[in-house]
């Protein structure tokens, strides 16, 4: 059964508070607008979970961005990914474009590599991933790595700051992990 959001807290640990992200997520502006030089790029996000980050994450980019987003999903609400799931595909015409995939974790990477070889599919000439988070295991898909990482996470469960826990707790201001 679905643990409510109040037992899963109760059996959780705050990694990172949302001032810690805050100063992680202008650093990534920082080293976005360096390595695009003045290109304006599209600036795609992966719903649901990269919307909070996405948004602060555009405020802390100087360069111009045109935005779209994809909604693709693994783990549709629970905690072990299994196939994706296309509900979107971009919009905007990506031939000869730099993307800024945007998502809210790398986990085993099956997500960004799928909408990344999407990208290209579509014409796109380069395509930098950014997240705002990373867990470390062995288990990632072969070939992907972020350009943009916030930051590091074990490998746990983790809930907030976009991500859910059962499709509850994505707008918690901070990133959390559930006890092993
Ligand atoms: O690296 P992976 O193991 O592929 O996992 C990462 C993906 O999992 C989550 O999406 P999810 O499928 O849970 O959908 P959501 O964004 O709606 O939460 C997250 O937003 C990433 O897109
Ligand atoms: N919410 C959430 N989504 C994920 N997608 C892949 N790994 C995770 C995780 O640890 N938490």
């Amino acid at each position: 059964m679905t643990a409510s959001l109040e037992e899963a807290l109760n059996n959780a640990d705050l990694l990172f508070s949302r001032e810690q992200l805050d100063i992680e997520i202008s650093r990534m502006g920082r080293e976005i607008d360096r390595t695009l030089a003045g290109e304006r790029p599209v600036f795609l996000t992966v719903m649901h979970g990269a919307l909070v980050f996405a948004g602060q994450l555009a405020l802390s980019i100087r360069t111009d961005l045109e935005f779209d987003y994809v909604h693709a999903t693994r783990y549709r609400g629970r905690t072990t990914g299994s196939d994706l799931h296309w509900l979107r595909r971009p919009e905007v015409p990506l031939q000869g474009r730099t993307v800024l995939l945007v998502d809210d974790i790398l986990d085993e990477g099956h997500t960004l590599k799928a909408v990344r070889d999407a990208c290209f599919g579509m014409g796109a000439k380069r395509v930098l991933l950014a997240v705002l988070c990373t867990k470390l295991h062995g288990r990632r898909a072969h070939g992907i790595e972020a350009d943009f990482n916030g930051v590091d996470l074990p490998d746990r469960y983790v809930f907030g700051f976009g991500m859910d826990y059962n499709e509850q707790a994505r707008n918690l201001p901070g990133i959390y992990a559930l006890k092993d």
